[in-house]
């Protein structure tokens, strides 16, 4: 799905407006109906509910579910914050609507003064709907009292749409000062960019898209360079295997691994490329490597370097369909001479990673000859090394986004949202993955599960796409049933078979 921008929000919901036939105000209720009803089986109707609306047509959303949930026999009590002068003409329209019973207790906060004498108890699930995409400047005055109560209350809080004071389409670099820090974001239709930069995790620790009708023509039709990974659109990317196939049809691998002290690396990778569909795979790794391979994966081919603690060598590259170079192979000048000669003379799919990385940072001009569509695989710091330092993750995506244009490679940026750069200039959102990866080995296993879909067949952004959201799911399947604490990245592995029959099953071809 794209994330598109507010301006662009504000046409979409023009266009849907115009094109079915439906009025703002009947578009708003829709929009509070599926809130109201979202709220609702989150939270047992004993919980008191208080609904913060601004003047706008977020707080327009606010006095129509405040409306909704009393309807639904729930305690609502409804704060207008005003922090214009008039209401605008569908918010008023549902302030006309408020029951008799919500306009009886309906608190008007008007001032400072008034801002500062709100109690918010305990135990009470506040619903934020005072600015959302049409903030256009930082919050002060008494909507940043508010702001800061709620805040500072021991409630829950749901905001609709957008954390009330956060600018959608950038990142400030820190935390905006008065900003509602939530605990569930109901964001409308589409995420919002925001929402997928570390720096607002405290603002944003979990969003949910809710789906309000929006007129999908009109969102196809606005440009964005942002899209986020959906179940159903990676799904539709997998290829069945053929049957009348054998192992030369879905490619030879070549994994440049391991070094003295990191064997590990070499065999999760080699593990993971070979439970991503590869035909053949080959290690070329040290003598320690290919012992500890020939032991736990004997599916995998070995090919011995000359030197004991590091790669130096690989003779015959011809055979292969992808190569994936660096998982622990650390940076002697000779296993830097080594990627350089892959780079020359490697014209098929090749992934680079870890060491690999440092290597290229350390020798820049190589990244000119990188065959189109390398994918590369950083995390935060090893971009860094790339590319220099970033003052905010904003700064940082543009630069990425830079970087994969320039080199014409496919840059996978490692996050919790890991951002998959395409050299046109469009990124692609993560969407799975969780904490439990936060480990040594995770990127390695990312690694070899692309490695296997380049060597299987898949065209490089199919598999950079394909492999980052496959990893992190994987490690989503294993929180169900086990500690993000205890997942470790050879459980991961073990259930990608799972993972990929999961995928697999909402995709025609595999149905057929
Ligand atoms: N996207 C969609 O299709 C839909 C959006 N709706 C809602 O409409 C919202 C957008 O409504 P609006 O465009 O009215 O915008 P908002 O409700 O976010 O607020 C706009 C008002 O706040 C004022 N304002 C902006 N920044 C301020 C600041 N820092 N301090 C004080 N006042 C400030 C503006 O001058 C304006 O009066 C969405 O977030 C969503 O909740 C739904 O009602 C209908 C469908
Ligand atoms: N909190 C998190 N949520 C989602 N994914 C995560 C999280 N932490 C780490 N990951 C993923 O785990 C992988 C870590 O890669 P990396 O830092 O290269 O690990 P290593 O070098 O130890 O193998 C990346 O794919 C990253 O996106
Ligand atoms: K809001």
């Amino acid at each position: 799905m794209k994330i598109l921008s507010a301006t662009q929000l504000k046409i979409v919901d023009a266009l849907t407006i115009e094109r079915q036939h439906i009025s703002s105000i009947d578009l708003m209720e829709r929009v509070a109906k599926i809130c109201a009803e979202r709220i609702c089986s989150q939270y047992t109707a004993d919980l008191p509910v208080v609904v913060f609306c601004g003047m706008g047509n977020n707080g327009g959303d606010g006095l129509a579910i405040a409306r909704l949930l009393s309807e639904q026999n729930r305690m609502v009590q409804v704060i207008v914050v005003r922090h214009t002068e008039h209401f605008s003409a569908d918010a008023q329209v549902n302030f006309d609507r408020l029951p008799k019973s919500l306009q009886a207790t309906l608190i008007t906060v008007r001032s400072e003064n008034d801002a500062g004498q709100l109690h918010i108890k305990e135990n009470t699930c506040v619903i934020d709907a005072m600015l959302g995409t049409g903030i256009n400047k930082p919050v002060t005055g008494i909507l940043e009292t508010v702001i800061h109560k709620i805040n500072s209350a021991p409630c829950t809080v749901i905001s609709i749409d957008v954390p009330s004071g956060l600018m959608i389409d950038h990142s400030s670099g820190e935390l905006p000062d008065a900003c509602v820090q939530a605990d569930l974001v109901l964001s409308l239709q589409l995420p919002k960019l925001a929402y997928l930069f570390p720096e607002n995790k405290r603002i944003v620790p979990h969003f949910e898209c809710v789906d309000i009708g929006l007129d999908q023509q009109a969102l196809l039709e606005q440009p964005s360079p942002y899209y986020f990974a959906e179940r159903q659109d990676i799904a539709a990317l997998l290829v069945p295997r053929n049957k009348f196939s054998h192992k030369g049809t879905y490619g030879h691998a070549l994994l440049l691994a391991g070094s003295s002290g990191t064997s590990g690396a070499a065999v999760i990778a080699a593990e993971a490329c070979l439970r991503s569909g590869a035909g053949l795979l080959t290690v070329h790794s040290t003598k320690q490597t290919v012992d500890a391979l020939s032991y736990r994966l004997p599916e995998a081919m070995t090919q011995t370097d000359e030197h004991d603690s590091f790669i130096t060598f690989c003779d015959d590259l011809s055979s292969y369909r992808a190569i994936g170079f660096g998982p622990g192979v650390g940076r002697a000048s000779e296993t830097q001479q080594l990627l350089k000669s892959v780079i020359q003379r490697f014209q098929g799919r090749l992934i680079i990673d870890a060491d690999g990385l440092n290597i290229l940072a350390e020798n820049k001009t190589w990244l000119e000859f990188l065959p189109k569509d390398t994918i590369l695989t950083p995390h935060p710091k090893e971009f860094e090394r790339l590319a220099g330092p970033s003052d905010t993750h904003f700064d940082r995506l543009q630069k990425a986004r830079a970087f994969a244009t320039r080199y014409a490679c496919i840059l996978i940026l490692k996050d919790t949202y890991t951002h998959i750069c395409m050299p046109d200039g469009s990124v692609v959102f993560n969407s799975t993955g969780n904490a439990g990866l936060a480990k040594g080995g995770s990127g390695d296993c990312l690694t070899g599960i692309i490695l296997g879909l380049l060597t299987r067949g898949y065209p490089p952004p199919q598999a950079a796409l394909t492999g980052t959201f496959i990893h992190g799911y994987t490690a989503d399947l294993c929180a169900e049933m086990m500690s993000q604490e205890s997942i470790l990245i050879t459980d991961v592995i073990r259930q990608l078979p799972c993972a990929f029959k999961q995928l697999e099953s909402t995709n025609k071809f595999f149905r057929s």
